[in-house]
């Protein structure tokens, strides 16, 4: 809905219309106001960028339309504060917004990820302190005022508007004299809160903008009557006057040599790039030389962006053209790393290209595969050197990372040694890689098992891997959603092939038992050959029926009964489950198959038991309820709930006569 339809407006074009903000922005301002963030001085950081994007925007604009800026062609950020008057002013001589654009994109929220996701905040308290994760943009401004007003004119054009509120639910909007107007641009005023009077200091203001904003690439100055600055004493005024100091020179940070930038100044412009909050756990800067010149200044964040699993899987990676921004909206990366943030340079492209030509450009698709390439080998050099760095990356971004593996077949044998498990080796306590899964593999193993579910503790508990456990067998855990798509497509991995513990026989008697097991073997060898394994499962497929598609002794087990594992040709069941959870629909189950544990003293009792004559009727609530029971197991309900309850209650009071 456009907030425009909530005008209360009157005729009258030179009076203020009033405009209600959109729903999410109203809730947005609320947590603002309520203190979200702990840290206020970000607010200055987001008004900086914004002014800075309209520099660049403009400055983008005007090469096909240099009358733009012909009159004003530097670039500023001017900042002016007056702590008597209690204002704090941003104002810079970028693209500016007309009456349309301002009621837009200062009432709305642009972003469907971010709309859907404060939507999805409420008054939950541990959403509020999400959100403090992200850059919001200009609405935090009124954590520190308690009125705002932005008065703009857009570049070429020849009316000026003035967008005011108390950031309480509405906006409004009147038209301004050009003269009380910038000649370009935006001069965004903030009122500040009493308590929040120290914005209004030029050492306050100083310390933030070289903190947050120093290197982006539009210079700022601020402008502040001449008094006191840090150090000095209070009241140590100057009569009158303003004195103009320069906090940034402009110089794009990428264009600078790398031995000449600290670490903080990448963090610095990390912030700026990436509108979060963390610190990057992987800065990538260098030059390319060669086909095409072009310049990389990359970060891969250490925490996640909440829109990570946004549909539509955009990344945000800035393209410039000889220090001009271009856009931040094209694919410079493949999705599978569209959590990187940062700034590609390109030497060789003509500044002018259309949005649809930069789509398919040629030198974009280099960049693109050569950006792509080293950003792998710099996961794969901080896998074997700082396994703790990449562990946290992988944390954040592996089911990402792991999208690659089938959308990237040209890059898929490097992702795999890159992707990291959950296993049973240790109980999912650290990160497993294929190497370290083939290099414990065991004597006459010759396939890599995985196990997938809905989580990591549901595989853990789950019966099919207790004949894996028993002969110390790692099984990789697989519980992301995009597991079920990628493991399908990979064949294997050192010419291991994958092999899922849920489907076909499990390829497990050629693999001895540990030996401290070796005594149980022995003593569950004579249990075993007190279970008649054919009548055990000739009475279970007869009762069972079409439930089932076979039913088979199994290795498998070694302290459940039972278990339902797929048929030798069928889909895995947990993947089928997590396509299903994917797609959003149910899935269309195979019969599967259903293994009895020979050992296990009920199906040793329920073996006598059948040779024992005429007792087959009163056994068949157990055969039902084992299979129920391995439903459960994986994660199911009955498909009769009643009929199950009965069978229990029946079954519990023979055990209780
Ligand atoms: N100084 C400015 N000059 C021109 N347009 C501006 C200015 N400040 C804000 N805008 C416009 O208002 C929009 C909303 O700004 P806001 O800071 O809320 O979000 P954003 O910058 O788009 O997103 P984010 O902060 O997440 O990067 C901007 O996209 C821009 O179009």
């Amino acid at each position: 809905m456009s907030s425009s339809e909530n005008t209360t407006a009157t005729t009258d074009a030179s009076a203020p219309e009033t405009h209600a903000f959109q729903a999410e922005v109203a809730r947005l301002l609320h947590l603002m106001v309520h203190s979200v963030y702990s840290n206020k001085d970000i607010f200055l950081r987001e008004l900086v960028s914004n002014a800075a994007d309209a520099c660049e925007r403009l400055r983008h604009e005007a090469v096909t339309r240099p009358e733009l800026t012909r009159d004003d062609p530097d670039f500023a950020i001017r900042l002016e504060a007056d702590k008597d008057k209690r204002l704090l002013i941003v104002a810079d001589n970028g693209s500016g917004m007309s009456r349309e654009e301002m009621v837009s994109n200062l009432g709305t929220i642009a972003r469907s990820g971010t709309r859907a996701f404060i939507d999805s905040l409420g008054d939950n308290k541990d959403g509020s302190a999400l959100i403090g994760q992200f850059g919001v943009g200009f609405y935090s401004a009124f954590m520190v005022a308690d009125e705002v007003e932005v008065i703009s004119r857009a570049a070429g054009e020849d009316s000026a508007w003035c967008w005011r509120s108390d950031g309480l639910g509405a906006f409004s909007i009147e038209p301004v004299e050009l003269n009380a107007a910038p000649a370009r641009g935006t001069r965004v005023v903030l009122h500040l809160k009493e308590d929040t009077a120290e914005y209004a200091e030029p050492a306050k203001i100083e310390r933030i903008v070289r903190a947050y904003s120093a290197h982006v690439p539009v210079p700022i100055v601020l402008l502040a009557p001449k008094e006191a600055t840090e150090g000095e004493d209070d009241g140590a005024a100057t009569e009158g006057g303003t004195e103009e100091r320069q906090l940034a020179d402009g110089t794009a940070l990428w264009t600078r040599p790398k031995s000449d930038i600290s670490e903080e100044e990448y963090k610095e412009f990390y912030g700026h790039v990436s509108g979060q909050f963390d610190d990057p756990a992987l800065t990538l800067h260098y030059r390319a030389e060669g086909r095409h010149e072009y310049s990389v200044l990359v970060f891969l964040p250490s925490m996640a962006p909440f829109d990570l699993f946004d549909p539509d899987r955009k990344g945000r990676v800035k393209l410039y053209v000889r220090r001009v921004f271009i856009a931040d909206d094209i694919d410079l990366l493949p999705a599978w790393l569209r959590f990187a943030r940062g700034v590609i340079d390109s030497a060789d492209l003509p500044l002018n290209l259309s949005r649809e030509m930069l789509q398919t450009n040629p030198v974009l698709e280099s960049i693109r595969k050569g950006v792509t390439n080293r950003i792998v080998s710099e996961l794969q050099k901080l896998a074997k050197n700082d396994a703790e760095t990449f562990n946290t990356i992988w944390e954040n971004f592996g089911p990402v990372l792991k999208e690659g593996l089938y959308e990237d077949a040209e890059r898929r044998d490097k992702l795999l040694e890159l992707v990291r498990f959950r296993s049973s080796a240790d109980n999912g306590a650290s990160w497993r890689s294929l190497a370290d899964y083939v290099g414990a593999m065991k004597e006459n193993q010759t396939q890599i098992f995985y196990a997938t579910g809905a989580s990591q503790e549901a595989i853990a508990s789950s019966p099919h891997l207790e004949g894996f456990r028993a002969r110390g067998v790692e099984v990789l855990y697989l519980a992301d959603p995009v597991d079920a798509f990628w493991i399908q497509m990979v064949q294997g991995f050192e010419g291991k092939p994958f092999q899922s513990v849920t489907q076909g026989a499990a390829a497990l008697d050629e693999i001895p038992a540990e030996s401290a097991d070796a005594d149980k073997d022995e003593a569950d060898k004579e249990s075993d050959s007190a279970t008649d394994i054919g009548l055990v499962t000739a009475f279970l497929k007869e009762t069972l029926g079409d439930k089932v598609s076979d039913v088979r002794a199994s290795a498998r087990l070694s302290e459940s009964p039972v278990c339902l594992v797929a048929p030798e040709h069928g889909p895995d069941r947990q993947l089928e489950k997590l396509m299903a959870r994917q797609k959003g629909a149910g899935a269309g189950m195979f019969a599967p198959v259903l293994e009895f544990n020979p050992k296990h003293a009920l199906v040793t009792s329920l073996s006598g038991r059948l040779g024992a004559e005429g007792s087959k009727d009163d056994l068949a609530d157990m055969a039902f309820l084992l299979f129920d029971q391995a439903l459960i197991l994986d994660g199911e309900a009955p498909s009769d709930a009643a009929a199950f309850a009965r069978r229990l209650a029946s079954v519990m009071q023979r055990g209780l006569a």
